[in-house]
């Protein structure tokens, strides 16, 4: 992967080109055969597909272009300070960005409709342009997932970038890699019983960008 910078919103990224190899690639969801579950504790766990996105450069380069990214700004105890990434929300409603992501939606809901009941219906994308872009320790509980399970899964193009778990209630924590076309669901009681959070890091990465699918009510 070739990595050239320019500016955006006012500060240098990097822009991911394309390799040779892929340039020609379209965008390919794979089947989801070959996930592999990861049980946190007894409640709670992860399931990672490697490489679930054929020709991820493609459906990068066409989210980076195409999504109206936007920063936001937020109110932190007496200041108001800029979301350390880039976002958009697509609801149930909205029509996605690239049609491989409404694939990956419909090909998730048929995957996971037994154990999870329900659809995912929502696509929150972050843009994460460098190094210095985080998500701070959270779970997503805002909605039904405050008391019940859930499942968000996530698909990353772009850099990899570290994903960590760690219990709420006090325990050691589970970095995960999460790389270029890669998907990685969280489930059972993840969001309640532990936080996550995508660290800044002192590396030079490159910019990364994920999809998280929700069900109905939950963000
Ligand atoms: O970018 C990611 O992989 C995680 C984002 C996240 O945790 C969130 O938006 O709630
Ligand atoms: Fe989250």
């Amino acid at each position: 992967m070739d990595i050239r910078s320019n500016r955006v919103y006012g500060r240098t990224v990097s822009v991911l080109q394309g390799s040779l190899l892929d340039l020609a690639d379209e965008v390919i969801v794979h089947p989801l055969g070959a996930v592999r579950r990861t049980q946190l504790d007894d409640t709670a766990w992860v399931d990672l597909r490697p490489g679930w996105i054929g020709g991820a450069d493609e459906l990068y380069a066409a989210l980076r272009r195409d999504v109206p990214w936007h920063a936001e700004r937020r109110q932190m105890y007496d200041s108001v300070v800029d979301v350390p990434r880039l976002q958009c929300f697509y609801g149930a409603e909205d029509p996605l960005p690239h049609p491989a992501l409404a694939e990956c939606r419909d090909a998730l809901s048929r995957y996971y409709d037994i154990e999870l009941g329900e659809p995912f219906v929502t696509a929150g994308l972050c843009l994460y342009r460098d190094g210095q872009d985080s998500v701070a320790w959270h779970g997503d509980r805002i909605g039904r997932s405050r008391d019940q399970d859930t499942m968000v899964a996530i698909v990353s193009v772009g850099a990899p970038r570290d994903l960590v778990l760690r219990p709420r209630g006090g325990g050691s924590s589970v970095r995960l890699a999460a790389g270029h076309g890669d998907l990685l669901v969280m489930g059972g009681s993840c969001q309640r019983t532990w936080d996550h959070c995508v660290p800044k890091t002192t590396k030079v990465v490159g910019p990364r960008i994920s999809v998280q699918f929700r069900v109905a009510g939950v963000r």
